[in-house]
């Protein structure tokens, strides 16, 4: 392996059910004391190059490499006890006829001595001391997550591998147990792969973000450059609510209702997709019929009526129904601002939020 700060890699798996490609051809690397956050959709193969990781399941091609060692490819395949990883899945499977302290020391093997001192410790740093002797039905969901955290670090893994490890957790718990697993996991420079289908938990967690679609990654990269530079309308989506605007590129430049936009690089012809977040709309005043000045770094306005405009929690959501076509616009403005359905409106587009994507073939 090229680089020897990557603990895990994943070289072109693939992986099929009933003749069905699940996991297709995916490659993906993990570099020490970072978290990777595998991102995407419900049944776009996460779990299943989570169990390929670990070795619990097997791909049809392709190879695993922890710390530059191959664990598995078409001619060997190690067991997931062979291959220096933990595991923590969703229901964090801690044994249920075992205590606290022998649930963390279970996968220590060695001096009886320095197994005990590296229990204490671990249940220390998840602040779980107390409950050595508990057993895990005496426990809370968080407390359980603490010790399962604590066990699955305990032998020092170089690479730990996390299935929705918080969605047990309700909502209030969730984000406290979240910060202190991510300190704890920086703390250990531990290479971390953490499922999860909650774009809010990714930006949150992690270091890199694989954004996965149908078996594959479609794009990788910090949280911000994801939600920054998205790499087409879906990645947009998945982030938040968008706006959309339809539109044609005819010289260097695709017309809208919203003015011209740039589309340099694109062939005459070419149906674009411009997409917009509700935040990065703006909203003026209607002046008599007319709205305000186009100008270079908004474009012209085009007219809508407020359909409907409801507090969220910090912003107001408000929905209008544009003049130009039968289509809705959201726009999230800070604070209060709730006009009455049918107050007209205009809206701008800022040249340097949107996105702008060639649409897919169909
Ligand atoms: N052992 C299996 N046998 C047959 N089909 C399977 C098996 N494991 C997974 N699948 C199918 O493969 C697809 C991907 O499943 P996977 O669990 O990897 O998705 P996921 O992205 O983790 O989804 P979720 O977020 O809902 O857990 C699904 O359609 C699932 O039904």
């Amino acid at each position: 392996m090229a680089d020897p700060e990557t603990q895990l890699e994943l070289r072109q798996i693939s992986r099929s059910f009933d003749r069905r490609r699940v996991v297709d051809e995916l490659s993906l690397t993990l570099n020490a004391g970072e978290v990777t956050c595998l991102l995407g959709p419900s049944g776009c193969g996460k779990s299943t190059t989570l169990r390929i990781a670990a070795g619990v399941d097997q791909q049809d091609a392709g190879a695993v490499y922890v710390a530059g060692g191959c664990v598995s490819d078409a001619t060997h395949h190690l067991p997931p006890e062979k291959r220096g990883i933990g595991l923590m899945f969703q229901d964090f499977a801690l044994f249920p006829h075992l205590d606290v302290a022998q649930n963390v020391g279970f996968g220590l093997t060695g001096d009886k001595n320095v197994k005990a001192a590296r229990v204490r410790r671990m249940l220390e740093r998840v602040g779980m001391q107390k409950f050595a002797s508990a057993y895990p039905h005496q426990l809370s969901g968080g407390e359980q997550q603490r010790v399962a955290l604590a066990r699955a670090l305990a032998p020092s893994p170089k690479v730990l591998l996390m299935d929705e490890p918080f969605s047990g957790l309700d909502n209030r718990l969730r984000d406290a147990v979240r910060d202190s697993t991510l300190d704890m996991l920086r703390e250990e420079g531990t290479a971390v792969l953490l499922v999860t289908h909650e774009p809010e938990e990714a930006m949150r967690m992690a270091d890199q973000i694989a954004l996965m679609r149908r078996g594959r990654i479609v794009q990788v990269g910090a949280p911000y450059n994801i939600y920054h530079a998205p790499v087409d309308r879906k990645a947009a989506e998945f982030f938040s609510d968008v706006n959309v605007i339809s539109g044609r590129v005819d010289g260097a430049l695709t017309n809208t209702p919203f003015g011209a936009f740039l589309t340099p690089g694109m062939e005459n012809g070419t149906e674009v997709e411009i997409v917009i977040r509700p935040q990065h709309l703006k909203i003026d005043f209607d002046r008599a019929g007319r709205g305000p000045n186009p100008t270079q770094q908004e474009g012209s306005p085009a007219r809508g009526v407020v359909e409907r405009a409801r507090f969220v929690g910090h912003n107001s959501l408000v929905e209008f129904a544009m003049d130009y076509e039968d289509v809705l616009m959201h726009v999230l403005v800070p604070g209060v601002f709730l006009p009455k359905p049918g107050t007209p409106l205009w809206l701008s587009v800022r040249r340097d939020r949107c996105f702008v994507f060639a649409c897919p073939a169909p």
